[in-house]
């Protein structure tokens, strides 16, 4: 007899599976190569004991490296299957450093492409980060919130599919036209008047790019040498409280603090000071990391790590890693810039070992790991920690540290007081920040 509905096992977030064909392609490859590389060995002998030894440790090398492709595993994830209401708030980090090399349209393509992702639009907040402090990249940033206002219902009421504006438009999404004419006839027009105000908001920045006036005051040396800068970017009631399936997600522009003679440390710099600054704002227990020339394939991956994050069959994740994909490569690339034996391959069957290395982008991580609590503490690792003891390993931010003993917080539109000072060069000096 079947068991009674609230007896039933829930159904599973995820589920992975060996790549039987690719595993036995690997297996078999692997077998060649010894055996052709033993015979190789034998048949040399043992006139030259430094040759023998030389190629005894390029063997011993090589064996090594087939341990990522003796399993490799795929895995499903079911996002139509999490409780909405019950998800966790999640925190984009999108970050940027150079508006000459890193046009400010792409930039915005990604952090629109954040805004816009399957989420409740109470718990995402998204945070750029400009290393360079350029009034370019504010001011497109004030445009993409604005060009959002329009992209996120849209996306939202049509099921798009990609949430990159550029992509969308460029691509051949399908999205759901419902049964009836009407409908049909509402979503071509919708389209149209979206596409229309991408042109208009992409136009506004080509101009502002060509602003002299915007783009002299963002010298080499400026880029060095320039205060904190932090802006909520959100409309004046829109609260981030939580609630609001609907809401717009808040925009938070973030310039830390650079001076000449304080080490940066690069996007590792630029992350840790997001992390603080998100800490006294939305404060989510989860966080998305993406470049600038980056974006998420689907609008479901937010939700995707969440079936792993939220699975509570294990406790020691730290991070979900999403495999990347290159578009626009020239068909003649011969320097293999896909990254296809990495992703595609060798990360596949270190999945299937233990996972794989964080690649520094596309990944989504529990606040907490990065904060340095052990894999199964408690939900609450911080709070038998002396204020003391937090303050000498996060700094001496009292509203960072009252952060670390609540798992969400919200997003208004008044700035915390505490935003200059956790972006400043010197906050990390003294502590044990990252240890
Ligand atoms: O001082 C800096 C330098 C870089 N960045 C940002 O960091 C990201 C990565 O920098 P990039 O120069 O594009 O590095 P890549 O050569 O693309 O190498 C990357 O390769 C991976 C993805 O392909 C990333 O995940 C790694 O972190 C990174 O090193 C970009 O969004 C930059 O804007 C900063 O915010 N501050
Ligand atoms: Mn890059």
């Amino acid at each position: 007899m079947a068991p009674p509905l609230e007896d039933a096992a829930p159904l599973q977030l995820h589920t992975v599976e060996v790549d039987q064909p690719l595993a036995a392609v690997n297996r078999l490859l692997a077998g060649l190569h010894l055996a052709l590389a033993a015979t190789a060995i034998a048949h040399r002998g043992v006139h030259d004991i430094i040759l023998l030894a030389a190629d005894l440790v390029l063997l011993f090398l090589w064996l090594l490296s087939q341990a990522p492709m003796l399993r490799p595993v795929s895995r499903a994830a079911f996002p139509g299957r999490l409780s909405r209401p019950a998800l966790p708030a999640v925190d984009v980090m999108v970050v940027t450093a150079d508006p000459d090399k890193e046009p400010a349209v792409k930039v915005m393509n990604t952090v629109i492409s954040a805004m816009a992702l399957d989420y409740p639009g109470g718990r995402l907040t998204v945070y750029l980060s400009d290393d360079a402090g350029s009034p370019l990249t504010l001011l497109a940033a004030r445009k993409a919130y604005a060009f959002a206002r329009a992209w996120v219902p849209f996306c939202r009421k049509y099921g798009v599919q990609c949430p990159c504006p550029e992509r969308f438009f460029a691509g051949s999404d399908q999205l759901d036209g419902g049964g009836g004419v009407d409908h049909h006839r509402e979503l071509a027009g919708d389209k149209i008047r979206v596409k229309n105000m991408y042109e208009t908001f992409k136009t506004g920045i080509e101009e502002a790019t060509m602003d002299a006036a915007l783009s002299g005051s963002c010298t080499k040396a400026a880029r060095h040498d320039h205060d904190a800068h932090v802006e909520i970017i959100a409309d004046k009631q829109n609260s981030n409280s939580g609630g609001d399936e609907d809401a717009m997600p808040p925009l938070v522009y973030v310039s830390r603090e650079k001076r000449p003679a304080w080490a940066h440390h690069f996007k590792a710099g630029a992350l840790n000071v997001l992390l603080r600054v998100s800490s006294l704002m939305s404060n989510a227990p989860y966080v998305l990391v993406l470049d600038c020339d980056m974006y998420c394939n689907t609008r479901s991956s937010a939700m995707e790590a969440m079936c792993f994050h939220l699975d509570r069959r294990r406790d020691d994740l730290a991070f979900v890693q999403f495999p990347q994909m290159f578009h626009n490569l020239s068909g003649n690339d011969i320097y293999a810039n896909e990254l296809r034996s990495i992703f595609s391959t060798r990360w596949k069957g270190l999945d299937g070992l233990r996972g794989p290395i964080l690649s520094g982008t596309g990944f989504c991580l529990r606040r907490d790991a990065v904060y340095g609590a052990r894999p199964a503490s408690s939900r609450d690792p911080f709070s038998s920690m002396e204020v003391g003891e937090l303050k000498t390993r996060f700094g001496h931010s009292n509203a960072h540290v009252a952060s670390l003993r609540r798992t969400a917080g919200s997003t208004t539109g008044v700035l915390p007081r505490d935003a200059a000072l956790v972006a400043s060069c010197e906050y990390e000096t003294g502590t044990r920040w990252g240890e």
